[in-house]
């Protein structure tokens, strides 16, 4: 990379992370968005501790999400899931991948809306089949037709979804792409926010 690339570069990252100040950057979205992959990035480009609400709940339950869907439900794990997400936004700044229903439940809204700054990763249904048909380890979508159960999700969640403070189109280009786009979201809507 050239000098002038890398200065660019490095102004991208500083003037991200001081649009966010002291808030979190809350990546919500549906399963395959890549909140997970793309948060990581995000939080190590920005230099601040990155946490995934579904790992934490794992962590802090000693089980995998299918386990706690088939041993209490998903009424329960929503619950578990709100306590977790309320806990993680607390102290800031942090970036926090949420799992895809999180955003949904009314409970863990109100703690993301109050908790910082949320970014819709947005995709289309073939984007976001093309990655979760890799992996069957997401409960919601063991069905007899998955990708319909997905787009079911779209149609179901989209519109909420779209109260998130910021929506970023999630591509198919690469995640440290993708990343970029979220750090120039943020430095936008702090520029218009200013400009209000
Ligand atoms: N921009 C991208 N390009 C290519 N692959 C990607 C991209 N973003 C994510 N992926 C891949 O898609 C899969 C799903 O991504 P990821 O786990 O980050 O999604 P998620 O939004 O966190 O989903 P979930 O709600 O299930 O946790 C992963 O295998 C990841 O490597
Ligand atoms: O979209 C959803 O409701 C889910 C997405 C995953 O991240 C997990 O949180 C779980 O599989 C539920
Ligand atoms: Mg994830």
């Amino acid at each position: 990379m050239s000098e002038q690339l890398l200065t660019v570069a490095d102004s991208l990252k500083d003037r991200a992370r001081a649009a966010l100040g002291s808030r979190n950057l809350i990546l919500v979205g549906l399963m395959g968005a890549g909140k997970s992959s793309v948060g990581r990035i995000v939080a190590s480009q920005l230099a601040i501790p990155f946490i995934d609400s579904d790992l934490e709940i794992e962590r802090v339950s000693r089980m995998t999400i299918a386990e706690l869907f088939a041993a209490y439900g998903e009424q329960e794990f929503r619950a578990l899931e709100a306590r977790v997400i309320k806990r993680l936004l607390k102290s800031g700044p942090r970036v926090v991948s949420t799992g895809g229903g999180a955003f949904i439940n009314d409970r863990t809204r109100k703690h993301i809306k109050k908790g910082g700054l949320s970014v819709w990763l947005k995709a289309d249904l073939d984007v976001l089949w093309d990655r979760v048909a890799k992996r069957d380890t997401r409960p919601l979508l063991k069905t007899e037709n998955p990708k319909q159960t997905l787009e079911g999700l779209m149609n179901a969640r989209y519109p909420i979804y779209a109260q998130a403070d910021l929506t970023v189109l999630s591509r198919d280009v690469r995640k440290e792409i993708m990343a970029d786009e979220v750090l120039k979201a943020l430095i936008e809507a702090q520029k218009e926010s200013a400009a209000s």
